[in-house]
């Protein structure tokens, strides 16, 4: 699925009227029917109290007052509450003239802002996509009084005084804080950006049958991989596949301390479907390894405590290394070397990722389509401070494109980054999986699904990334997302990974 900006946003709704030969004002009630789809699933009327919709001048504050419509006629208590402005949008207009003289509606004024109690059931339709500047007077004073509030805000298209898909200019202008913010057709890029989760809270993306053609055209770096994505699927396995057909992987991993990381790192390899697995670990981890991970081979270093030697490279498909890897200096060689040296792909995680950090030089030495699979702070390691989520994207793109490999940058809708500049946000996964372990594991499914030779690397790791989130929220379902360890991932990845098989 792609991700658009407010410009292209407003050319898919033109793109739409024209294909569809309908006017605005239909597509705006389109829009409305499915905002009240939701509303009747989410609040029944006995329950809802009356609901104030507060209105912007625009198409956003349109939609405001065709939902308030629909509401009224199915049963539900509305109020309206219009922003003063000199001009209003032809559909706005529209739905003025429709408002059954029955909802009572009222014009915003400073200094007697309507009292909204606590709990109340507030519909911003303020601005959406398109807020022109950040607000001020007396459009400010309302989402300010509606924050304080600490009502149930559901918002329209975006939350009022946020962008679709940038930074806010003014960062000291008001956003109205909503629980619930409801999108037409695609998600947008603030959605996904944790700078954004308390003004965004829950959303969701209504259909409301743009025009498709459009959207396949359009440009854009941005993309959300959804479990149906056919794009990342898993290939059913031959009748007649074997062992050999799905790779043999090597795992450098390991340190005093932290053989988990190993053993989890291996069970997820294994769950996902390698044909073979070795692991090159400290002496120190010979038997928690073999009794824990019976079905991998193990090779030992001649160091007890860390690695310190590049096994022979000959027999594997894909390398991977970093979890609890520690970062003495002689593993730093052993990096360094497995740059240099390895014709597979490789998949970098953790302390060899705080390697590269710490030793920028060997950045220069990765084989095209390495896959990195930082956490925000291991990316700052090997790039820079982002002053915002915005540019932590630009430094994603820069690096990706730079050094021609694939990045996974870890955490809530994980971004994968492929060497064309192109992003793919991930939709799996759950706050549940903030728990050590879980990028270990993740490391071991990308390494897996990188020794399978039917994948590419970006399809290899978007598939990864989805069946990690997946197999976390397959998890939780049963655990709770508290008691979630990572160890449940690696039970839970078969099944995320049969969700995924086509
Ligand atoms: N097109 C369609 O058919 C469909 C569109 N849909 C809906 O349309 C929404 C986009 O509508 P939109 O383009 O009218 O923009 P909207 O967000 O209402 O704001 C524009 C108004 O706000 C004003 N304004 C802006 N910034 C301001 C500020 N800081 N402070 C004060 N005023 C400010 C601006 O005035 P101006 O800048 O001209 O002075 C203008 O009057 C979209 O989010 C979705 O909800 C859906 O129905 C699907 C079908
Ligand atoms: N709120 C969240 N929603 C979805 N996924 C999450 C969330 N928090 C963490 N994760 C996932 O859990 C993993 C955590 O990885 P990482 O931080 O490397 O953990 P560790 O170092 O303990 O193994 C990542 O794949 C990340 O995307
Ligand atoms: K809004």
């Amino acid at each position: 699925m792609k991700i658009l900006t407010a410009a292209q946003t407003h050319q898919l709704d033109q793109a739409t009227m024209q294909a569809q030969n309908i006017t605005s004002t239909e597509l705006m009630e389109r829009a409305a029917g499915a905002l009240a789809e939701w509303f009747y699933g989410e609040f029944h009327s006995n329950e809802a109290g009356e609901i104030l919709v507060l209105c912007g001048p625009g198409n956003n504050g349109g939609d405001g007052l065709a939902l308030a419509r629909l509401l009224h006629a199915a049963g539900y208590a509305v109020r309206v509450a219009l922003l003063p402005t000199e001009k209003q949008s032809a559909d706005w207009q529209h739905n003025r003239q429709h408002l059954p003289a029955a909802v009572p509606v009222a014009e915003l004024a400073a200094g007697a802002l309507p009292a909204i109690a606590p709990g109340a059931l507030v519909i911003d339709a303020l601005f959406g996509t398109g807020l022109a500047r950040p607000l001020a007077g007396l459009a400010a004073a309302v989402v300010a009084h509606l924050n304080q509030a600490r009502a149930h805000v559901v918002a329209v298209d975006l939350p009022s005084g946020l962008l679709a898909d940038g930074p806010q200019p003014d960062p000291g202008a008001p956003v109205v804080r909503a629980s619930y913010t409801l999108g037409f057709g695609l998600p947008k890029l603030a959605f996904l950006l944790p700078q954004n989760a308390d003004y965004v809270g829950e959303w969701h993306v209504l259909d409301i049958g743009l025009d498709q053609d459009f959207i396949d055209q359009a440009a854009t770096p941005w993309h959300f991989t959804q479990l149906a994505d056919a794009n990342v699927a898993l290939p059913r396995r031959g009748r007649f596949g074997y062992k050999n057909t799905f790779g043999h992987a090597l795992l450098l991993a390991g340190s005093r301390g932290k053989m988990g990381a190993a053993v989890l790192s291996a069970g997820a390899c294994l769950r996902g479907g390698v044909g073979l697995l070795t692991a090159h670990i400290p002496g120190v981890g010979y038997d928690v390894f073999q009794t824990t991970r019976p079905e991998a081979m193990c090779l030992t270093d001649a160091q007890a405590d860390f690695v310190s030697e590049l096994p022979d490279l000959g027999p594997y498909q894909a390398v991977g290394i970093g979890p609890g890897l520690g970062q003495a200096d002689a593993t730093r060689a052993v990096l360094e070397e497995l740059l240099r040296t390895a014709k597979v792909p490789l998949v970098i995680d953790a302390d060899a990722l705080n390697l590269l950090g710490a030793h920028r030089e060997l950045l220069e030495l990765l084989p095209e389509n390495t896959v990195l699979t930082p956490h925000i702070g291991e990316f700052t390691r090997l790039t820079e401070k982002a002053h915002d989520d915005y540019h932590r994207l630009d430094l994603l793109r820069a690096f990706i494109q730079k050094h021609r490999c694939v990045v996974v940058l870890k955490g809530a809708y994980t971004a994968v980054g492929a060497p064309d500049g192109q992003v793919y946000f991930n939709s799996t996964g759950n706050p549940g999986m903030g728990t050590g372990g879980s990028g270990d594991v993740l490391t071991g499914l990308v390494l897996a699904l990188r020794a399978d030779q039917r994948l590419g690397p970006l399809h290899a790791t978007r598939l990864a990334v989805l069946a990690h989130g997946h197999a976390g929220d397959l998890a939780a379902a049963e655990t709770g997302e508290a008691g979630l360890i990572a160890g449940d991932l690696v039970a839970h990845i078969g099944p995320a990974l049969q969700a995924l098989t086509v």
